[in-house]
């Protein structure tokens, strides 16, 4: 589905974020990509749809190889692609609605963009997933008014109306509490699972990702070092990713959170 094929960026400071990066993600499948600061996380995650231009390497998607497409098709291409952020990038003064329908910008023509005319259907489907997410009260609130887990939950809603084949998601739940973070983890995994979509989610909270994903890929200085089930993050290869730490403790709490989900603790 998707395939990094020796992908690498060296951005024009010098600095090398990534080099060589080998991924195969077929479809419906969750990855977390964990790593330290400045391991090329948000790098990988731009380079795919190429909001940072990669400097050699190729990413293909469904068999497109996008790495060498002009910018017209660059732009189709991109609306196969659906994109989740840290901070949401919702437009505050637009309302929940009028956000979620923002993902389709990329399909309807220059003027119904330019003044926000939609198609019934496409409002329809926004409803849907408004329901879906658990915000259909809230369509017409606006996006300022809302608590950051609500906010994430349009962000989620706004990349699947684009009916994407892939997620992007960059550090979805960094700026939410505990409980929210899982929240939105698990909504994201199941909308996954509900539709075949693979997903790369950037994440920081290891502990999080083994809670919820099939597979972890872990970044270091650019390469990737650990690819492979979450239970295989032992404490050495915890160290390698991200240097000498107590780690029991990482995995102690996660089969704690685990004990936790299995008793139904958790909302
Ligand atoms: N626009 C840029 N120009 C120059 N160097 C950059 C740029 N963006 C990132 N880098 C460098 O590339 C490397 C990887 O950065 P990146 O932001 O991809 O890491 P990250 O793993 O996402 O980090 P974090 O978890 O802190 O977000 C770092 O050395 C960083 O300094």
């Amino acid at each position: 589905m998707l395939h990094l094929n020796k992908l690498t960026k060296q951005y024009a400071t010098g600095d090398k974020a990534l080099t060589d990066v080998e991924l195969q993600i077929p479809k419906g499948q969750v990855v977390a990509l964990i790593g330290p600061s400045g391991a090329g996380k948000s790098t990988l995650i731009r380079c795919i749809n190429r909001l940072v231009e990669p400097t050699s390497g190729a990413v293909v998607l469904n068999g497109t190889e996008l790495t060498r497409l002009g910018a017209g098709a660059l732009r189709k291409a991109r609306r196969r692609m659906g994109m989740i952020f840290q901070e949401y990038a919702l437009v505050e003064r637009l309302t929940v609605m009028e956000n979620v329908l923002s993902g389709r910008l990329g399909y309807v023509g220059f003027w119904r963009s330019f003044f926000r005319w939609y198609p019934q259907s496409d409002v329809d489907e926004a409803f849907r997933l408004l329901e879906r997410v658990g915000l259909d009260h809230m369509a017409d609130k606006r996006a300022d008014e809302l608590s950051g887990g609500q906010r994430q939950r349009v962000g989620i809603a706004r990349a699947l109306i684009q009916d994407p084949e892939l997620l992007l998601v960059d550090e979805p739940t960094a700026s939410l509490d505990p409980k929210t973070s899982r929240q939105i983890m698990r909504l994201i995994c199941e909308l996954c699972a509900e539709r075949g979509l693979a997903a790369i989610i950037n994440i920081h909270d290891v502990a999080l990702a083994q809670m919820f994903v099939q597979r972890v890929v872990g970044l270091q200085l650019g390469e990737v070092v650990y690819d492979g089930p979450p239970d295989g993050l032992s404490p050495d290869i915890l160290t390698q990713i991200y240097g000498e730490e107590d780690w029991e403790a990482t995995i102690a709490k996660v089969e704690d959170d685990d004990d936790d989900l299995a008793e139904g603790a958790v909302a």
